[in-house]
């Protein structure tokens, strides 16, 4: 049976002035799949998330999230469709709690736009929610300290927990690790594949121990072509990609 595809980018080109910097990119992203996409420096990976989201428009061809156009549509109504960008840390709000963060997040989820004083019913379903995520992101301990406190991965997690709780289906993560220790980012892997298990991601990343370690399928962008896509060993034993970008690192 062939699978349902969550995102589907057919011919995408991106100019800036005269240069072209994303060149004609197809790319199908199976529902479920963990998909990350890689590539040298100025590849074009961020152009092409801010494509997909919404934050840029396409000059040609054509963006679907599950069978429905989303190219230059605006970022809010791209996120109302089902799809979330997690950035670095700029999604949390700063100096609300834990719990507040996570409150927002499923309120957006259900349409409320932060009228938190809607349904006191409601309120008593989301607290609980709320603090079900907190635990499933081990923050259960740090519930009622602002987002600012926290340490760099503790930010990241509950950004990741937000992104989650928005209730978006599709999920793009931009460089889920970066800045962080090993540790921390096999635990933010760790928590990035159980917090996603029913979402579909596509991750930019640089690490490639966390690229092989979470990716079902990859796509290699190298000056804003797709050359290959295909599972890690496939990826892993491609001329042309070892040739344009992987070396030797990962033999
Ligand atoms: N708004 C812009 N105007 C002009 N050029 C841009 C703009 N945004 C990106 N570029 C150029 O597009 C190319 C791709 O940049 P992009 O940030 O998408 O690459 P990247 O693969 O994400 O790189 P990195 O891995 O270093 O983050 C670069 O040459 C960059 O200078």
């Amino acid at each position: 049976m062939t699978k349902r595809n969550a995102l589907e980018l057919k011919a995408v080109k991106k100019n800036f002035g005269r240069a072209e910097i994303i060149r004609g990119v197809n790319l199908d992203v199976h529902e479920h799949e963990r998909h990350v996409i890689i590539g040298p420096n100025g590849a074009g990976k961020s152009t092409l998330f801010n494509l997909i989201s919404g934050r840029l428009k396409v000059s040609d061809g054509s963006i679907k999230l599950f069978d429905k156009n989303i190219h230059n549509m605006p970022a809010h109504k791209v996120n109302r469709m089902g799809l979330s960008r997690s950035f670095q840390v700029t999604n949390l709000f700063q100096n609300m709690t834990v719990m507040q963060n996570l409150r927002c997040s499923l309120l957006w989820s259900e349409g409320h736009k932060y009228a938190f004083w809607k349904s006191v019913m409601k309120q008593d379903r989301v607290t609980e929610h709320a603090l079900a995520l907190a635990e499933e992101l081990n923050l259960s301990s740090q519930a009622d300290t602002p987002a600012s406190l926290l340490t760099y991965a503790e930010q990241r997690a509950l950004e990741v927990g937000c992104t989650v709780a928005s209730g978006a289906e599709v999920i793009l993560l931009d460089e889920p690790t970066a800045g962080m220790s090993r540790t921390e980012a096999n635990d933010a892997i760790q928590l990035i594949q159980r917090m996603t298990g029913k979402n579909t991601l596509v991750v930019v990343e640089h690490d490639l121990s966390v690229v092989f370690e979470l990716a079902d399928r990859i796509s290699v962008l190298v000056y804003g072509e797709i050359i290959a896509t295909g599972t890690p060993d496939e990826i892993r034993n491609n001329a042309a990609v070892q040739e344009a970008y992987l070396g030797t690192e990962v033999h």
